[in-house]
């Protein structure tokens, strides 16, 4: 177990279910403080860390090269390697994502709808923050800053509790949020990091009904796993991303090449990546389609069909329609028309972003409407999904969950309202 004395210096080391109990307890009293704070203290206290990262950018550096180097040691993939290193444009580009939280409109407070019942009650729904937030997340430096800065602007206290292999990294971007909160008079226990890589602290956020109001977990199949065992507080999942590409009989051809090649290789290691591609039976240039998939450098697990288009298709098992690579590695299946693509959909997708390539407008309408996934695309790479991409300035992560908030989770994913009613002295007849 990694224990950064430092953090906790003028605390005995507890149990971790003592330990989440008592960051609950912070959370909470920051919460009431920060859920009431005005937008200009929130906008300044990520203005104010955005400032401290690039001013301790060394020590960042110096952090994260630790991180790197235990990587290294411990045999982390390439992929896994890639989404931990920082370099100085990495860095930029974090404090730049808290500058643009910092100016999106703030959601706390906003008029959702108004209504005049034939009661005679003036009733409206307002905005208001979820409350405190507990998230569980891989190793990315920059999910530490992303999500303590979404958190923040939607007026909620976050406990993160980031991969262990990313523990010095996060540590020193946490400092920065922490000296941003400092500097704009807001609670530094509204954004708090777990001090410890003891997994028993993950399972204690799972447990911590009443401490925390909401778990969002970012990751994959072994979070997956506890999460469904454990949790005790509600989830908003944002889990593995099996995401389909299907080829439709009349898709472009070269927009079909691009748009796979695209999805599946742009970065394989992240959740939006193409996993299984589908082609049509009808679709007239399949066999181009895959030569440009291996081109890439990507292997192609086929299906019978598929492997009498190339000789370099390698056969697929069947547990490949239900793996999440993150690697250049690509399950392909020809399919008998739409229908036989919605079902293998309908089957093996884990709800995160599912694409249709066609110009036969039919045909995407019905994918866009049947698909059950929190994305759907037509004429698009599953690349896009992303809250970057979709103008919500950052994300927590990409929702896969069905209820609450689903694709991408920004400033209003992390928000609820309240009713509001007004009367003049109403009683019920
Ligand atoms: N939907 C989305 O928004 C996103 C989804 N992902 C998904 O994340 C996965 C890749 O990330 P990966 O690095 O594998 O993430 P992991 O699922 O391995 O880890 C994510 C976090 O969960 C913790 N964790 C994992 N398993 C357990 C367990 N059994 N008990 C307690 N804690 C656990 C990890 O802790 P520890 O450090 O101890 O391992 C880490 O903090 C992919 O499946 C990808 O699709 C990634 C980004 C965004
Ligand atoms: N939505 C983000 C990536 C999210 C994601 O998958 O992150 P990670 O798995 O940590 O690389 C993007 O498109 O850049």
């Amino acid at each position: 177990m990694i224990w950064p004395a430092a953090m906790n210096e003028h605390r005995t080391i507890p149990t971790p279910t003592a330990l989440i109990a008592d960051m609950g307890a912070r959370a909470r009293a920051a919460a009431a403080i920060v859920s009431q704070a005005s937008t200009a203290a929130k906008s300044a206290a990520l203005q104010h860390a955005a400032k401290a990262l690039r001013e301790t950018r060394d020590t960042i550096l110096s952090a994260n090269k630790d991180d790197m180097t235990r990587g290294t040691a411990n045999g982390l993939s390439p992929a896994l390697l890639d989404r931990l290193k920082l370099d100085p444009e990495r860095i930029e580009g974090i404090a730049g994502a808290l500058e643009s939280v910092a100016s999106l409109p703030d959601p706390v407070g906003e008029l959702i709808d108004s209504s005049t019942p034939p009661n005679g009650l003036e009733l409206s729904r307002v905005r208001i923050p979820l409350g405190v937030i507990g998230i569980i997340y891989e190793s990315r430096p920059n999910v530490t800053a992303d999500a303590g800065a979404l958190c923040l602007m939607a007026g909620n206290a976050a406990i993160l509790r980031g991969g262990s292999e990313a523990i010095e990294s996060s540590r020193a971007i946490h400092g920065c949020l922490v000296t941003g909160l400092r500097k704009a008079g807001l609670p530094e226990d509204a954004i708090q990091l777990v001090p410890t890589t003891d997994r028993e602290a993950v399972g204690a956020m799972l447990r911590a009904s009443g401490l925390i109001d909401i778990i969002v977990p970012r990751g994959g199949k072994g979070l997956v796993a506890r999460v469904q065992d454990e949790a005790r507080v509600p989830v908003l999942a944002h889990l593995d991303g099996i995401c389909h590409t299907y080829v439709h009989a009349a898709a472009e051809p070269e927009m079909a090449r691009s748009i796979a090649v695209n999805a599946k290789m742009r970065r394989t290691g992240i959740c939006g990546a193409m996993e299984t591609l589908l082609i049509d039976a009808q679709f007239p240039d399949a066999a181009a389609l895959v030569a440009a998939l291996i081109e890439a450098g990507c292997e192609v697990r086929g299906d019978e069909a598929v492997q009498a288009l190339d000789n370099r298709v390698v056969v697929v098992a069947a547990e490949d329609w239900d793996t999440e690579y993150l690697e250049p590695i690509v399950s392909a299946a020809m399919v008998e028309g739409l229908d036989a693509a919605l079902a293998h959909i309908a089957a093996h997708s884990s709800g995160h972003t599912d694409a249709i390539v066609t110009e036969d407008l039919d045909a995407a309408t019905r994918f866009l409407a049947t698909v059950d996934s929190a994305i759907v695309m037509h004429n698009a790479s599953s690349q896009f999904a992303d809250g970057g991409e979709f103008g919500l300035g950052a994300e927590i992560g990409i929702s896969t969950g069905r209820l609450h908030a689903r694709g991408p989770v920004a400033l209003e994913g992390l928000t609820t309202y309240k009713w509001i009613a007004r009367g003049k002295g109403n009683i019920r007849p």
